[in-house]
């Protein structure tokens, strides 16, 4: 069974990678961005052409949240138009797309756990362009599962985990946001579960939902990173309105994983296990 992995480059390529390596997964391939440019049409078909892919897992995508409000273009570009053209190369080689996207398609002003069929109502250019990029897949390609998580971390690539042992070490205190909740998700688990669905040789195509068990704000996440990894610091609980960023970012975004449960039959970590879990692989 061939998979190929796109945008394998980053954080939850390398994650992908290191599941594979554990599982003993060999018909997988990583190629480079050079080889693997999904805002390139030819460069796909080539790919495609030479490898016949059963699975694309694509994992490129542009996530700086920020930054993206004022590179609204290249984000766009990537996330919507590079979605949509590896969705019309997948459908010329009848291979079966898992895209990921995110817990910031929704607008998250509810208090209330989301579930696959609730409207998406992005509130910052990323949240919109990674929606834009799940309605062209869904409108070039049937055979695809989209794969919504959140708050990823790892040992490998930029993530809070990380940046939160950083500035853990180089300050003694840290203003946290305490009135944003959600669900922290170790890459890991999702490269797990993305080759469990694709073991399982389902056909159930369309939208799930993916985190580790579990609820928590940021500002509990960066205290249990402070508290597994033994580091002493300070974190004081700030307003999202005393923090202020260029992106909006959903208040409670915290979804309900029901469907993917149910349909793979996959079992789910809860989120401070596989905390413990990243941070002693970490150190
Ligand atoms: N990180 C998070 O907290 C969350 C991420 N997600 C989603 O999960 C997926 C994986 O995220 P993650 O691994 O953390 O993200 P990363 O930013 O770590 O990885 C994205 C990768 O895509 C690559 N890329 C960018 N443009 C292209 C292109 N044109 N062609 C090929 N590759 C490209 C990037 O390369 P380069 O660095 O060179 O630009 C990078 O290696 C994404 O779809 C993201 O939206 C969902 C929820 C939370
Ligand atoms: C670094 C830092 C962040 N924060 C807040 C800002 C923000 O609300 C929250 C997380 O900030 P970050 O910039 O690390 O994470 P952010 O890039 O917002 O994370 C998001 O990334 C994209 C790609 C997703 O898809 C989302 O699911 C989510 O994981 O923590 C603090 O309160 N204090 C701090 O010192």
């Amino acid at each position: 069974m061939k998979i190929i992995v796109l945008g394998a480059s980053g954080q939850l390529g390398h994650c992908l990678k290191k599941v594979a390596d554990e599982r003993s997964i060999t018909d997988i391939s990583f190629p480079s961005e050079q080889d693997g440019n999904i805002l390139e049409p030819t460069l796909l078909d080539i790919l495609f052409e030479k490898e016949k892919p059963e699975f694309v897992i694509n994992c490129a995508a542009y996530t700086a949240v920020d930054k993206a409000e004022d590179e609204i273009d290249i984000c766009r570009k990537v996330n919507n138009d590079g979605a949509e053209n590896i969705a019309k190369v997948c459908s010329k080689y009848n291979s079966t797309l898992i895209h990921v996207s995110t817990d910031f398609v929704f607008k998250g002003n509810v208090p209330q756990l989301l579930v696959e069929t609730d409207p998406a109502e992005p509130e910052n250019i990323y949240g919109l362009t990674k929606l834009e990029g799940e309605i062209a897949i869904s409108k070039t390609l049937t055979k695809h599962f989209t794969l919504r998580t959140s708050w990823l971390y790892s040992e490998f690539g930029n993530n809070f985990v990380k940046t939160m042992l950083r500035l853990g070490k180089e300050r003694d205190e840290l203003g946290v946001i305490i009135d944003q909740a959600g669900s922290p998700t170790y890459a890991i688990d999702l490269a797990g579960a993305i080759f469990d669905i694709i073991h399982s040789e389902s056909s159930a195509y369309g939208i799930y939902h993916y985190s580790n068990e579990g609820v928590t704000s940021w500002f509990d996440f960066a205290k249990t990173i402070f508290d597994i990894s033994q580091v002493e610091v300070h974190v004081k609980p700030v307003k999202t309105v005393e923090y202020v960023t260029k992106a909006v970012r959903p208040a409670y975004s915290v979804m309900d994983k029901t469907k993917i449960k149910n349909t793979f039959g996959i079992r789910i970590p809860y989120w401070t296990d596989s905390l413990k879990e990243c941070i002693s692989r970490l150190s």
